[in-house]
């Protein structure tokens, strides 16, 4: 894969649609348009031309032409954009007109975001942040991936990050004036104290991990006894027929998911066998998934039907206690709500309950990390930092104090991929789309 290669990709979905558009980027899109619709058009200005076949000159379809150069362009190279009609055919006939050109070959995916990137147009955490808008579900998780786009959290570790590099500025300072090895009084006091505060300020942010949360959603799982109407609560949730419903106890085996959108939170609801001992091989597998999902699940709404007295809850984190069929039982005091999905009853209260516990796990959108890597990155840089205090305070080697600042910076800077983090780049690039 070369990186001075110019590549082209299908930006928009691949199916049927109104436009097609076809996106260029690299030293040859000058070359392309020229070759294709006769002409450049004046920079970032849409005109419409007739798209040929380089070779032969026989038109391939009409086109709103885009020439937008570089460094200044999304990518930081030359870029040309192609905007066509575009059925099945005709993106096929423009795919193998661009193929035959030389030096230009079909993009890989999240090859165009890969050389903004490498031409620092955007940082680490603003390419997460633009993978996480094309996957946004909810209002929510838009709001939140725009704000990191927008630099929330490169900015707030680069300030880190340089807030630890003045720490290692004073530690090297006082290694130069020091016979001893010994940090002049005044110095280490100023030290510690600068210390102290970027350690607080990170572990505020390690302590908030509702970024997470609202980045993949909060896992809500329905379990009880079989029959107690798991399925038909996920059904009135989903407003969708998602689940096979039967008066025949054990009919779901297999763990169904659906994605909801509760208040503009996410929330994934997951429908399970009902728990009970079984002699069927299949239900066994059922309910031990069952039991697993519980495990995980950030909630986990227990459902009791009227004759569900001798069943016990699953191991679980959060527990909601839902009484079911409210049509065929009165109102139980040793639960938290009471629905009856097959009518509707309860269900509006159920779902303020659902979306009152999303809201306070999730808050407000103003977590500063949103991924593990984050974490694990950050959790680095404050262990290190707590090394090297824990050093400076009993007198230990400064050259080792000052190691360990370095390593915190080393850490802090993988987040905005400010050192090398070429394993984090395959993988996160490859979960975009082609043409991204
Ligand atoms: N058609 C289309 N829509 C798109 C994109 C695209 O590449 N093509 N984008 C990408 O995925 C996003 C927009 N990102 C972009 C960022 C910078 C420039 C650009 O050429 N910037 C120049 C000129 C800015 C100006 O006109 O003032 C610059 O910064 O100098 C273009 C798109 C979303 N919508
Ligand atoms: N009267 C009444 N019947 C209900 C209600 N909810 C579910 N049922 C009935 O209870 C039976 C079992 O419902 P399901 O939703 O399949 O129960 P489940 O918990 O998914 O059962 P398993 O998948 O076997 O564990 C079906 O006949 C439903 O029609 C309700 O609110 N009121
Ligand atoms: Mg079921």
């Amino acid at each position: 894969m070369r990186s001075d290669d110019t590549i082209f990709a299908i930006a928009s979905g691949q199916g049927r649609a109104a436009v097609c558009l076809i996106r260029i980027s690299g030293p040859e899109s000058r070359a392309i348009l020229q070759a294709m619709t006769g002409g450049v058009p004046a920079a970032r200005r849409a005109v419409v031309r007739t798209l040929r076949d380089p070779v032969s000159g026989e038109p391939l379809d009409q086109a709103l032409v885009l020439w937008m150069p570089g460094p200044g362009s999304f990518t930081g190279e030359d870029q040309a954009e192609l905007h066509i009609h575009g059925g099945l055919a005709t993106r096929a006939a423009v795919l193998r007109a661009l193929s035959s050109i030389a030096n230009c070959r079909p993009a890989e995916a999240g090859e165009f975001t890969r050389r903004a990137f490498l031409n620092g147009r955007m940082d680490l955490s603003q390419v997460e942040g633009l993978a996480d808008i094309i996957d946004a579900e909810t209002e929510a998780q838009r709001r939140q991936a725009m704000l990191q786009l927008g630099g929330r959290l490169g900015n707030a570790t680069e300030e880190w990050r340089e807030s630890i590099l003045r720490v290692l500025a004073l530690l090297e300072a006082s290694l130069d004036f020091s016979d001893e090895g010994d940090v002049p009084e005044d110095l280490e006091v100023e030290i510690l104290r600068m210390i102290d505060g970027i350690q607080e300020e990170i572990g505020r942010a390690l302590a908030n991990r509702s970024g997470e949360r609202l980045r993949e959603g909060l896992t809500v799982v329905l379990a009880g006894p079989p029959n107690a109407g798991k399925s038909t609560l996920l059904n009135a949730l989903a407003r969708r027929d998602v689940a096979i419903v039967s008066p025949i106890a054990g009919t779901t085996r297999d763990v169904i998911e659906v994605h909801c959108d509760l208040g503009g939170l996410p929330v994934i609801i997951v429908d399970t066998a009902g728990l009970r001992e079984s002699a069927d091989l299949i239900e066994q597998e059922g309910v031990s998934r069952a039991r697993a999902r519980a495990q995980d699940a950030d909630l986990v709404l227990w459902l009791v039907p009227p004759d569900g007295e001798g069943s016990a809850p699953p191991p679980a984190r959060r527990l909601l206690k839902v009484g079911t069929k409210a049509d065929l039982q009165p109102f139980r005091q040793d639960c938290d709500v009471m629905v009856a999905a097959a009518t509707g009853e309860g269900l509006p209260e159920l779902i303020a309950r659902l979306e009152a516990e999303a809201a306070s796990l999730m808050g407000q959108g103003d977590a500063v990390i949103t991924r593990e890597r984050h974490r694990k990155a950050l959790g680095r840089a404050h262990e290190a930092l707590v090394r090297a205090r824990a050093m400076l305070v009993g007198r230990g080697p400064l050259e080792l104090a000052a190691e360990e600042v370095r390593l915190s910076a080393r850490a802090i800077g993988e987040i905005t991929g400010r050192v090398d983090v070429e394993d984090v780049l395959d993988r996160l690039f490859s979960s975009f789309c082609i043409g991204k």
